[in-house]
């Protein structure tokens, strides 16, 4: 398994959000996480980032549990929060580019243009993040998964504010990242996951 999780008990603000979860998941494999708003699904996310840590259970990433773990899965982790993190300041290459410099990883000129071809952002490549719309900017963001090399991604609500397009483009990408052998997570409040016949395990609470 690359990311198991047993036990899992999660809380915040002096409050359990949810207890006793539970999961496999191998490569190929996806972990839809589904549930209200508030349940805790970014809490989880980021805990399974090794960015927060559990109130109770064990994460392992490839059989080692974390916090021994957390270095070896951070570096092979790939993580879009609920937030962009792209600079308005900057165009969707440069800010490809910027994301990737945080983790250590490069790519080639062609990478990124196929990146942008892919996400129909070929034609605002010299636009900053600031004059681009939300949707326009959640793709920019996105843009640094056709070109990350990176095993395990994890991406909370990856398609809000996404036209079918976009949502296409996104759903094709994860498809390929898991025949590649790759894993995911991903959130959603949406049944757009569970329409794509892709290997997904699901966890849902409210
Ligand atoms: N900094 C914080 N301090 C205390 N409680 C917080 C903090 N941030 C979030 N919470 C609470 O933790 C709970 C879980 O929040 P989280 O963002 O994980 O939910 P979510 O399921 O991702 O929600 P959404 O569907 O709205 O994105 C919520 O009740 C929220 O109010």
């Amino acid at each position: 398994m690359s990311l198991a999780a047993e036990g899992l008990a999660l809380g915040r603000g002096g409050r359990w959000l949810v207890r006793d979860i539970g999961f496999e998941l191998a490569p190929g494999h996806a972990l839809l996480v589904q549930g209200s708003n508030g349940c805790g699904k970014s809490t989880l996310l980021r805990t399974l980032c090794g960015l927060r840590a559990p109130q109770a259970g064990t994460l392992r990433w490839r059989g080692r549990a974390l916090p021994q773990a957390t270095a070896d899965l951070q570096a092979n982790l790939a993580y879009l929060g609920h937030a962009d993190a792209t600079s308005g300041e900057l165009a969707p290459p440069e800010n490809v580019r910027s994301l990737l410099a945080l983790t250590g990883e490069a790519c080639t000129d062609d990478e990124i243009d196929a990146a942008l071809h892919a996400l129909g952002l070929a034609a605002y490549r010299h636009v900053r993040g600031r004059a681009l719309s939300p949707g326009l900017r959640r793709r920019a963001a996105l843009a640094r998964f056709w070109v990350t090399r990176r095993p395990l991604w994890v991406l909370d609500e990856p398609l809000a504010g996404l036209d079918d397009h976009a949502t296409r483009a996104v759903v094709d990408r994860v498809r390929t990242h898991l025949r590649a052998g790759g894993c995911a997570v991903l959130s959603c409040h949406t049944d757009t996951w569970t329409r794509t016949e892709l290997p997904l395990h699901r966890l849902r609470w409210s």
